[in-house]
């Protein structure tokens, strides 16, 4: 087929979508590589890396571009800081693309999209910034937000938050995290053989396999194209989850029988993990707000064999009076602001606000004082965000404790593993700046091992906060609560 676009174009015409029009990047990424699937391999790659490299260091970029450029970014035309953005992510992280065509691409594409006048000044700027890249001063350590924001491409309110909360060198390794190639980790289905089985099986179709430091279970794949390409993926032989929502699953440990009830549930990957650790036993309902949520779990479902699963479309925030005191486990993997799997998601954090994340708190809240009337009396309520955003987390596992006393944290680090266990914070330990200076991590015996069962005043360590670069994982907080009885 004759091209009569040029994946620089395409890359464009996506990046503006998701920079000036809001659309998200996931979604219109997956839509502009089905549309041209014709191209090539090769050519879908470049339009993948430049529309992802350009969002996750556009702060950066901006930072350079203004430095070069009389006109700064944010007055710029939208046109031109799209293509100038694009191109100076080329320059500086795209060793394999030569000066000349990045100018000339750029300038070819002004002229196109009507901007002819401004075909000068592109090509300034980028041969500009071409030449003096080495040269450019990024802000120093002296001036921690500013240096961290731009250096990590980090707006400043979520940098502050973090420096707020975690030591300076903390924040950097998150920050680090997040930049770092997350890799695609999948849950073996106990259902179906064990994970050795399954890393043989996977293995032979072609596949590069490893454990995962933290859960047998857990395999990362490597060199595969697509899941749905896979037999294994198509019998429901593992599920696309990341090992900190695997830790939900292991920390609920529910007992065989049990009566489970999951409240946002969609795409279903908590659910599923839960039905297979029952064994076929006991119920899961997996609830979400809309049909079409719902429908995700279903085809997850399906495709994993898992009978002991219901899916119905319902809203948490509205009690269910036939629920009251039913489950012997409620999973409250509440929305969240996200911010913990940022590294997946790169134009999300120029879309989340102070506010926002503050409102989802509160939304975090009413939901709980709803869902928690589900627990029967001495049940397990497990709440988890995907995010690290202590108002979010930790004030509000504070906050239930205290509104509702009839909750207590339950003790997780049997359940946790062994890494992980120094890092489980109790309620008081929470508000420690360091991951080690958690009262967990100073409960413990010398050897490392947990207290012995007999210093029964120790606090529990109910909650943890699992951070990118720190952990081995995305950005991750769970809490588990049990209901006392009566
Ligand atoms: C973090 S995701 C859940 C991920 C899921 N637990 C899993 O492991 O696959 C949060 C979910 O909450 C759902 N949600 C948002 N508001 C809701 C509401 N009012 N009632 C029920 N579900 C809701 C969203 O649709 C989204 O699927």
């Amino acid at each position: 087929m004759t091209k009569t676009i040029s994946e620089r174009e395409i890359a464009f015409a996506t990046l503006y979508e998701i920079t000036e029009n809001g659309v998200y990047s996931h979604v219109i990424l997956g839509e502009v590589l089905n549309k041209y699937q014709y191209l090539e391999k090769r050519e879908r790659a470049f339009i993948t890396r430049v529309v992802e490299g350009t969002l996750e260091h556009q702060i950066e970029l901006d930072y350079i571009l203004d430095q070069f450029s009389k006109t700064k970014t944010r007055k710029m035309k939208p046109v031109i800081r799209c293509i100038l953005r694009m191109s100076v992510y080329q320059l500086k992280y795209m060793d394999s693309v030569p000066v000349h065509a990045v100018c000339n691409e750029a300038v070819k594409l002004a002229v196109k999209k009507g901007f002819s006048g401004l075909k000068g000044f592109v090509n300034g700027v980028l041969r500009n910034v071409a030449r003096s890249l080495d040269q450019v001063k990024y802000p120093g350590k002296e001036e921690p937000l500013r240096y961290l924001s731009v250096r990590y491409s980090m707006p400043e309110w979520i940098v502050k938050l973090w420096l707020d909360a975690y030591s300076f060198e903390v924040v950097e390794q998150i920050l680090q995290g997040l930049q770092e190639k997350r890799p695609l980790t999948v849950r073996c289905n106990p259902m179906q053989g064990t994970p050795e089985a399954l890393k043989k099986r996977l293995e032979k179709e072609g596949v590069t396999v490893s454990v995962h430091p933290y859960l047998k279970e857990a395999l990362i794949l490597s060199d595969l194209d697509h899941l749905s390409a896979l037999e294994s993926f198509r019998d429901g032989a593992f599920q696309v989850q990341d090992v900190s929502s695997m830790l939900v699953g292991e920390v609920a440990d529910p007992a065989k029988g049990a009566k489970v009830l999951d409240v946002c549930a969609a795409p279903g990957g908590k659910s599923i993990h839960i039905a297979q650790l029952l064994d076929g036993t006991g119920s899961v309902e997996a609830r979400d707000l809309t049909e079409a949520k719902a429908e995700l779990i279903r085809e997850n479902v399906k495709r994993c064999k898992a009978e002991n699963l219901t899916v119905k479309v319902a809203d948490a925030q509205c009690e269910d009076p036939d629920w009251k005191e039913q489950a012997d486990l409620v999973i409250a993997d509440l929305p969240c602001s996200g911010l913990g799997v940022m590294g997946r998601k790169p134009d999300l954090k120029y879309r989340m606000t102070k506010e926002d994340a503050l409102q989802l708190a509160e939304l975090q809240r009413q939901m709980l004082s709803v869902v928690k009337n589900y627990v029967a009396p001495g049940g397990t309520l497990m709440y988890s965000t995907c995010t690290i955003h202590r108002a979010e987390n930790e004030e509000n596992v504070k906050w239930f404790l205290k509104e509702f006393p009839e909750f207590e944290l339950e003790e997780i680090r049997p359940y946790l593993p062994e890494v992980l266990r120094a890092d489980a914070q109790t309620l008081s330990g929470c508000d420690a700046k360091d991951p080690e200076d958690t009262d967990a991590q100073k409960s413990r015996s010398e050897n490392g091992q947990l207290p012995e069962t007999k210093d029964t005043a120790a606090p529990p360590a109910g909650m943890i906060q699992l951070l990118p670069g720190v952990h081995a994982c995305d950005g991750f907080f769970l809490a588990k609560f049990r209901k006392k009885k009566r």
